[in-house]
Parts: structure tokens; C-alpha cells; sequence
């Protein structure tokens, strides 16, 4: 897998070269490549933002550096196999689900809006081009798209095969498939008492039926709880 990011703070991705992302790096298994979309500027500030056609507050983005980033990083033919992800307040909700696709594929370009934005018509380009996916990890606002970038990197690329030591650690995390969805049941390592408080007793019984059922009451009331809406009547029948 190949991942290419484009920011004016590239630096942000230096960090991608620490922990498993390091290692899945020097594995092999994912290539990573930050780009300053300065480096397609053409005057003596380097200048990458305009005033907002049709006037507001802050400053958008102007096109023009990121069409000629994209002429040299991805090129100038249409291939639906590049994934282009604009990190956004105003994108669909990433999920595990999107994560699961995303590990797939083989290049993801991530472009990182600063200012107000991107000018739209970089977007639609895009979307001409490439398999794009406008995302936001929630309902708030960062200062740009590089941390939102960082966090969709790191969802995306531990499901990537062969990247994290036991897959099976996978199956059973929050919104994975084998927890149809749920978030995950409370964890408990030794000692059995700590500070008053005990590792409840059905996890240290040993019987493997008692201990599937506490985890699965304890992942559908945590999700009825915090996450009615990941909770659905099928999932509550079953159990
Ligand atoms: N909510 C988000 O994903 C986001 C991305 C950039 N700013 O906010």
C-alpha cells in the first residue's frame, strides 16, 4: 500500500515513522510519502490561499497547486483504483466500516485542507479522476486535515493484512464484525484485586460458555448505554 500525503505541514507525517506504522514501513507493507503543496507554487510567498469568492470570513485554498500536485504525484489519466481522501467537517462519517474498505486498496492520496477549505472545484476534479472519499471523523473542527489524516492512517493501515502481530486481536474490537458491531466488553488482566476492586469473578472461573455470555451482556449494555444508535432490535433479540 502506498500512502501519499499532500499539506503545507508536511512535518505532521514525520511521525508515521514511529510504532507498527514504522514497522509496517520497513516490513514492506505500506510506503508513505508527505508532500508540500507549497513545492506547486509559482511566486515569491509560495502563496497557496485566496480571498472566498462571494466574500466571507478566512481564506480558501486556490486550486491551482493542488491540480498541478496532483499532475506529478498521481498523474493526468483517470484510475479508479487511487483512493483520494479529503479529510472534512462536512464528509460522510469514517467508520470501521470505510476503514475495512480503505485496508484494500492499494494507493490512498490524503488531502489535507487548511484556511476555510478547499476550493470545491479541487474536489470535483478529483472525484473525475480517482475514487474519492470526502470524510470527517466527527462532529467538530480541527485546524486542518492532517491529524484527522493520522488517525484515518492509522484505522486503515492495522487492518492491512499482515500488519499487526494476531489478527485475531481484530475480531473482536469495538464495531468489528465478530462483535456484530458492538463496542467491546470491558478488559481485565491480573492482579485479581487491586485496589479494592476485583477482576469480576465469571473471568477467572475458567468456563469459557459463562465468560462468552458475561462479554456479550456487558458489549450490548455498554452499546445501549453509550451507542443507542449502533444498537439495533436483531442484535438485542439475539441475545
Ligand atoms: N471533523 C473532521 O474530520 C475534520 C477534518 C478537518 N477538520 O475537521
Amino acid at each position: 500500500m502506498r500512502l501519499d500525503y499532500l499539506s503545507i505541514f508536511p512535518g505532521y507525517f514525520d511521525v508515521l515513522g514511529i510504532s507498527l506504522l514504522g514497522k509496517a514501513a520497513v516490513n514492506g507493507l505500506v510506503d508513505v510519502y508527505a508532500h508540500d503543496l507549497r513545492d506547486w507554487t509559482h511566486d515569491r510567498h509560495r502563496t497557496v490561499d485566496d480571498t472566498p469568492c462571494g466574500g466571507g470570513a478566512g481564506m480558501v485554498m486556490k486550486p491551482d497547486p493542488w491540480g498541478e500536485a496532483f499532475d506529478e504525484i498521481i498523474g493526468t489519466e483517470p484510475d479508479p483504483s487511487v483512493h483520494v481522501v479529503f479529510p472534512s467537517p462536512s464528509g460522510e462519517p469514517f467508520t470501521q466500516s470505510v476503514a475495512h474498505d480503505l485496508s484494500s486498496v492499494e494507493r490512498i492520496v490524503f488531502c489535507c485542507g487548511r484556511y476555510e477549505g478547499i476550493d470545491h472545484r479541487v474536489i470535483d476534479y478529483a472525484r473525475s479522476m480517482w475514487t474519492v472519499h470526502e470524510v470527517s471523523l466527527g462532529d467538530y473542527v480541527l485546524n486542518g486535515g492532517e491529524v484527522a489524516a493520522l488517525a484515518i492512517t492509522e484505522a486503515v493501515v492495522r487492518l492491512v493484512p499482515g500488519f499487526m502481530g494476531n489478527p485475531q486481536s481484530l475480531a473482536e474490537e469495538s464495531f468489528s464484525a465478530g462483535q456484530d458491531g458492538l463496542l467491546e466488553y470491558p478488559l481485565f488482566t491480573r492482579p485479581v484485586s487491586w485496589r479494592g476492586l476485583d477482576v469480576p469473578e465469571v473471568l477467572m472461573s475458567g468456563h469459557h460458555g459463562r465468560i462468552a455470555k458475561w462479554r456479550r451482556d456487558e458489549s450490548i449494555r455498554l452499546t445501549r448505554e453509550r451507542r443507542p444508535d449502533l444498537t439495533d432490535s436483531d442484535v438485542s433479540a439475539r441475545h
